[in-house]
């Protein structure tokens, strides 16, 4: 006969296209994680208002939560990048949608849902530099200390994680798992 144990831990696996994952990150964990982000970040902004820069598609949820805890005025706006195809990055980071916005004299924080091998907030750092701001910071929620090998140092850090794929909280594999509300790791 099959424990109990056994058959909730069934229960919890979810399948997204061939590949199985299992429960990693409850939603509580990812709120409190958040939440510690946004109360850093406002300390070092008391006296300016911050552009935050949510990186599509992933950063969605991320931002969304991250302004619901941010209490001091800022602002916000969107860039798309992307260079994953399924489980593998392309190396080659896109610029899908850009920024229209004059940011000369701002202080930026980036808004990753993950930094992975670096490569995104590499592209991101170079297309920043030429933009006159007073400042450029990165935050993420997710940090795969032992896949990334850049020099950008990142700023802000929500919960470092073992080199595994993951998916939910905004994070996908191939197209699916964005709406779920908690982070699953590949089995
Ligand atoms: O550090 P890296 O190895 O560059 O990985 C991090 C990037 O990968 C994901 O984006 P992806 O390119 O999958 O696009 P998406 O946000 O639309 O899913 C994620 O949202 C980060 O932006
Ligand atoms: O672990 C990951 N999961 C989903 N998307 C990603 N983009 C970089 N790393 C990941």
């Amino acid at each position: 006969m099959l424990s109990l144990p056994f058959i909730l831990n069934l229960k919890m696996e979810i399948q997204l296209h061939d590949k199985h994952f299992v429960p990693f990150i409850s939603a509580d964990e990812l709120d409190s994680a958040i939440a510690k982000m946004a109360k850093q970040i406002s300390k070092d902004f008391q006296e300016e208002v911050p552009v935050f820069i949510g990186v599509l598609n992933g950063a969605f949820m991320v931002v969304s939560d991250f302004m619901k805890h941010y209490k001091n005025p800022c602002e916000l706006s969107f860039i798309k990048m992307a260079s994953y195809d399924g489980m593998e990055t392309t190396h080659e980071v896109k610029q899908l949608i850009g920024l229209n916005q004059d940011l000369t004299g701002r202080s930026v924080v980036i808004i990753e849902d993950i930094v992975d091998t670096g490569n995104t907030i590499e592209e991101l750092h170079k297309l920043f530099a030429d933009k006159n701001l007073k400042q450029l910071k990165f935050a993420t929620l997710f940090l795969k200390p032992e896949a990334y090998k850049k020099d950008i140092k990142i700023d802000y850090i929500g919960i470092e994680i073992e080199n595994k794929f993951i998916v939910g909280f905004g994070l996908d594999y191939d197209g699916l798992g964005r709406n779920l509300s908690e982070v699953y790791q590949l089995k």
